[in-house]
């Protein structure tokens, strides 16, 4: 059907404008007080999925109970269990303590079916939590957590796709619409799954040589599967491109998604219906076939009328009308029940695609067993805008016979009615979750497998709509024609016959093998790949409540994004399009990269040739990032080709004043330090194994190290006082006492001439501090303090020299000299630390690009 991103495409439209502000204003109605009652809306469930009259009751009471709350651990696993076991070790004896409404409120408990018991749900909602006084740690915790990325609040039902798309390390993954971005990190956590681990071990044979403490192997080290992903050198192979169609939720997708610090993914900002094609390297047998990049998977959560978000979006059960679902004006999320946005979407979708031998519905029964649910509806009715329901098109065609003047209500179309002949589809494993069957909202899901090349029909093959007026008729033409770009292009664009959806094109290149994996060569033979997939279970597509149709690896989409890419005069490079700043890879020996390689005596494990700026000049500026190889093949290989590249690279050094030509400029970023901090040698180290020590270093930013200060910096005292100057990685080490730490933690630190300091943002000191502490203690910027006395000292000295040069004037014959009244900047020169301005100064270029928010460390 192809009409999910026509209206309100950005996911925030909600009923439409004019709805706004009542909209708004029931949100805000807390969901008890809702009045829940819409005849059409009940009459058209119970027609459709004409549930036992037992279960029918359970279903609308669980859609009028509040949505239970619920969350989900998540970051590196060691991070998410860390973080998960606080909640039963810190939090559950408080939360058994409380009553609500005169009862004992239930304890959270693990969502069944989430692997490693990662996600949970409690039965209080929400708001509650948020406001009832005896919650107030437990909350304080949901929201420290939050914001540092070791915990996302998400409705257990958005978390099932990911885990049906059974991504694996190495895998290329799209999600065509993805913002704000809580089923991509799913997704990139399962792309990183055993990273470090395998890094560790694939170092410790070179530790020795290049001066590495990797401390004793760990139990994750020694059980890791190196085949998982074994191309380079334990790192990350794989790939996530996060892509939505909405330029300001590609934002919100980057500072999301950031919290990962992921050098395998990339945002884009396209419409996916026209995703472009995506260009890799040749491969070196045959350097001049063009190679395109394909997916192993890809997630299509597509916007929708959202009727199964009615728990959480109580202004539904006003403003749910038939014709919501016809014209999907309600885009916020890919849950909803209604057959037309589902199963028949499914159907039309296999039907483009050439049928069920080249595009599968997979049987996912034995997948996640414990979740509930039911099977996908393989026959329903329509309800018009009127509320009258039709039982076929062949029901309408017959009325429009008998009576010329007949139009049906609404902008009903052959499509949304089960096909005809069309029973042996086996729409019932698409995956149907309603309400009651496990206290969630409402979901559908359906996983695709392509099983061999296909070009798809276009979707004018199939039958328009009928609308009530001709007016509307007309209008709905032309709004198809504005919203639909492919629609547009054929109508505007003179290119070549060849980009059309209608005609054949050539087959795309096949798969590539950029840095020897991923990708394969054109000619490869097609039905060879078929067999392939087969086997390894690999070409899986899965969607949610979507239209598949037009998949990045299917030679119509290829062609006709090709075309929407390449400029009018038949060139591919047009260097003008230009929507974020460039990513410019830095050449391995550029001064910038042999200043960090010597300061931090990196192994020559580290691969050098993966830096990258994002800066018209190509030049460090402020940040030097740090990609995967294939984002960089990516980033390289499409530069001016006009794919709208949002996001890509790790912040991995950030630029510094320093006081003298010997110190390094380039710390090391938090977000990049997981990648670094095993390449580092011991030169740039310091072991912290007592509790007490970084319980000073987060509350106080800039303790003192000059004038004996070290000494109260316990167990690493002597090591920061002599050491050079500059950043370092600070290791945070479990020393197998019982009060000592139970995890590592790895964080840049920062020595200046006179202080110290931890470089992390003021909010990810507090989290730490509450989490491994339990403690709320205000920070304390020694530096500000330092330099508030600084200033009162030199106040006073001005005002005495003042005294002391009148008392001079005063004095017969006396006049005091200019030189003498004016203060020297001496002292100055000597403050608290060079590093003060280390944030606010170098604001040039990257962070803009970025849109992003500066890191809250800064600065004495
Ligand atoms: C249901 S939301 C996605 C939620 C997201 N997957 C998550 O888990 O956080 C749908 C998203 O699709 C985007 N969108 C709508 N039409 C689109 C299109 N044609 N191409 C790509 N993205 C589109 C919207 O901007 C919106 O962010």
């Amino acid at each position: 059907m192809g009409r999910h991103g026509r209206k309100g495409r950005g996911g925030g439209g909600g009923f439409g404008k004019r709805r706004q502000h009542r909209d708004d204003a029931d949100n805000h109605k807390r969901y008890p007080d809702i009045v829940k009652n819409n005849e059409k809306l009940e009459r058209h469930y119970n027609t459709l999925l004409d549930l036992p009259e037992e279960e029918r009751v359970e279903f609308w009471d669980a859609l009028k109970r509040e949505l239970p709350n619920s969350f989900r651990f998540c970051g590196s696993k060691g991070q998410a269990l860390a973080v998960r076991n606080l909640l039963e070790t810190r939090y559950f004896p408080e939360i058994q303590k409380i009553e609500y409404e005169g009862k004992q409120v239930d304890l959270p408990r693990p969502v069944p079916w989430y692997p490693d018991e990662l996600a949970w749900w409690m039965t209080t909602p929400k708001n509650v939590v948020r406001k009832f006084g005896p919650f107030s740690a437990f909350q304080k915790y949901l929201v420290s957590e939050t914001s540092v990325g070791h915990m996302t609040r998400a409705e257990v039902v958005s978390m099932i796709p990911p885990l049906l798309l059974d991504v694996r390390p190495g895998m290329t993954v799209l999600d065509m619409c993805a913002a704000p971005g809580s089923k991509s990190s799913q997704l990139l956590e399962m792309l990183h799954v055993g990273e470090e681990a395998r890094i560790k071990k694939a170092l410790r044979g070179h530790a020795a040589e290049y001066g590495l403490d990797l401390g004793p192997e760990t139990e994750e080290e020694a059980n890791v599967d190196m085949s998982a992903d074994p191309s380079d050198a334990g790192r990350a192979t794989g790939l996530l491109i996060a892509n939505d169609a909405d330029y300001k939720r590609c934002h919100m997708l980057t500072h999301q998604l950031k919290r990962l610090s992921s050098a395998n993914l990339l945002i884009t900002n396209h419409d996916a219906t026209q995703y472009p094609p995506i260009k890799l390297p040749p491969h070196p047998d045959n350097p001049k076939r063009t190679v395109y990049l394909k997916f192993d998977r890809i997630l299509a959560d597509v916007p929708c009328s959202g009727d199964g978000t009615l728990r959480k979006n109580g202004n539904i059960w006003n403003n749910w009308v038939p014709g919501g679902a016809l014209d999907f004006t309600s885009p916020k999320s890919g849950y909803c029940m209604h057959p037309i946005e589902n199963e028949a979407v499914i159907g039309a979708a296999v039907d483009r695609c050439g049928g069920l031998e080249k595009i599968d519905i997979i049987d996912c029964s034995d997948k996640l067993v414990e979740l509930k649910r039911r099977p996908g509806i393989k026959s329903w009715k329509v309800m018009d805008k009127t509320g009258q329901f039709w039982d076929s098109w062949a029901q309408i065609e017959e009325k429009m016979k008998e009576d010329p003047d007949f139009v049906a209500p609404g902008r009903l179309t052959e499509s949304m009615f089960p096909r005809s002949g069309g029973e042996d589809l086996p729409l019932e494993r698409c995956m149907r979750v309603y309400a009651h069957l496990q206290d969630t909202g409402g979901f559908f899901i359906t996983v695709l497998e392509k099983k061999a090349e296909f070009k798809a029909k276009p979707e004018s093959h199939l039958k328009q709509p009928r609308a009530t007026t001709k007016s509307a008729d007309e209008e709905g033409t032309a709004a198809e024609a504005q919203a639909d770009p492919a629609l547009k292009t054929e109508a505007n664009d003179d290119a070549p016959a060849e980009a059309s959806v209608e005609e054949p094109v050539e087959t795309p290149p096949d798969h590539s093998q950029a840095n020897g994996k991923r990708s394969r060569d054109d000619d490869e033979d097609a039905e060879s790949d078929t067999k392939k997939a087969r086997i390894q279970g690999d070409d899986v597509k899965m969607t949610d409540a979507a239209e598949v149709a037009p998949l990045a690896d299917d030679t119509t989409s290829v062609a006709t994004a090709e075309k929407a890419a390449r400029p009018a005069n038949g060139e591919r490079k047009d260097t003008s399009i230009k929507y974020e700043a460039p990513f410019v890879y830095l050449p391995p020996d550029h001064a910038a990269i042999a200043e960090v390689k010597k300061n931090y005596s990196l192994s020559d494990r580290f691969p050098l040739d993966r830096f990258l700026v994002r800066n018209e000049t190509g030049e460090p500026a402020k940040a030097i990032y740090y990609s995967a190889a294939l984002a960089k093949d990516i980033l390289s290989m499409n530069d001016g080709r006009g794919v709208k590249f949002i996001s890509g690279g790790v912040k991995m050094f950030m630029k510094q004043d320093v006081p003298s030509p010997d110190v390094c400029r380039w710390r090391i970023q938090s977000e990049g330090m997981p990648i670094l901090e095993g390449y580092v040698s011991e030169k740039r180290v310091v072991h912290l194994h007592k509790r007490e020590t970084l319980r000073k270093l987060l509350i106080e930013m800039f303790p003192k190290i000059a004038e004996g200060g070290w000494e109260s910096l316990g167990e690493i005292g002597p090591r920061v006082r002599d050491m050079d100057m500059g950043c370092s990685v600070l290791r945070i080490e479990p020393d197998g006492t019982e009060d000592g730490f139970q995890e590592r933690i790895v964080l840049p630190l920062w020595k200046s001439i006179h202080s110290l300091n931890l470089m992390l943002p003021k909010e990810d000191r507090a989290a730490m501090l509450l989490r491994l502490f339990n403690d709320t203690t205000p920070l304390v910027n020694n530096g500000l303090q330092m330099q508030k006395d600084k200033e009162e000292q030199k106040r006073k000295k001005l005002e005495q020299e003042a005294a002391a040069a009148a008392a001079a004037a005063a004095a017969p014959g006396g006049e005091a000299s200019e030189a003498e009244a004016t203060p020297t900047n001496a002292d100055e020169a000597q403050t608290e630390p060079q590093d003060a301005e280390m944030e606010g100064q170098n604001g040039a270029d990257e962070a803009d690009a970025e849109g992003e928010t500066e890191d809250a460390v800064a600065a004495a």
